[in-house]
């Protein structure tokens, strides 16, 4: 696990965007990726790059049960918003958060990841340790699931929303097996609120109640901090 500690978000996601343009000069066709405030500013560094996206794959990592693509909460929405609209993909996968067969939806789900093997993916962090929607306690060995959301995490959610009751309570997530397969990895943490999560992920046990911390059993993975997340780390 290669830790890099930079001042602030905007430098963050140039040094990922720097990481993303090496992988596709090497060959990377499949990217996964999240939604979340953390990933804003590398989608904006992808949108003003002249990288052409229009022979590639993304999967999502997630999406709420219940919201449709064309809801403005929905991650589908938020993709739409922050990268697809201004860069164009082949193909962009999200989890249909309308499906009215969830274990059909996840089984498709798994079987897309599959069929397109992720060459990058790039990951947000929960300030409870999650990756994805993947909550503390989660197995290591989840694919593609649906999942209960916390109270932290819907709480954490809920400044997207007009009230806390807004938020789904249900997600449909990819699973901690399907992201570590991911050839290779970009995780970033912005702000106080997840020193204590960047800490346990890099210098604690690998332990299913810190979902993140499995990272550290990746070979090719980059954490990128701010001063504030990394204040643990050296
Ligand atoms: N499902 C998403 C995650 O993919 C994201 O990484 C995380 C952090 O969000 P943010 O980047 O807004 O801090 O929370 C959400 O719950």
């Amino acid at each position: 696990m290669k830790v890099i500690k930079v001042a602030n978000q905007l430098e963050g996601a140039k040094v990922a965007f720097d990481i993303l343009s090496e992988k596709i000069a090497a060959g990377a066709k499949t990217f996964g990726l999240a939604t979340g405030s953390t990933p804003v500013e590398f989608y904006n560094q992808v949108i003003n790059s002249n990288l052409d996206f229009t022979d590639k794959t993304s999967i999502n990592l997630d999406e709420y049960v219940g919201l449709d693509g064309s809801d403005d909460q929905s991650y589908r929405y938020f993709m739409n918003q922050h990268l697809f609209n201004e860069k164009p993909f082949h193909q962009n996968f999200l989890p249909n958060g309308k499906a009215t067969d969830l274990d059909a939806e996840v089984k498709a789900y798994d079987a897309i990841i599959d069929a397109h093997p992720i060459d990058f993916q790039i990951l947000g962090l929960g300030a409870n340790g999650h990756i994805g929607f993947n909550e503390p306690g989660t197995p290591f060995t989840a694919t593609t699931h649906v999942v209960d959301l916390t109270e932290s995490t819907i709480k954490a959610n809920a400044r997207f929303f007009d009230n806390e009751e807004d938020v789904p309570k249900q997600a449909i997530s990819m699973g901690i097996a399907s992201i570590l397969k991911s050839k290779s990895l970009v995780l970033m943490a912005w702000g106080a609120e997840k020193a204590d999560a960047v800490n346990g992920m890099v210098n604690g046990d690998i332990t299913e109640s810190l979902p993140a911390s499995v990272l550290q059993k990746h070979d090719d993975i980059v954490v990128i901090v701010d001063e504030a997340a990394g204040k643990f780390v050296k």
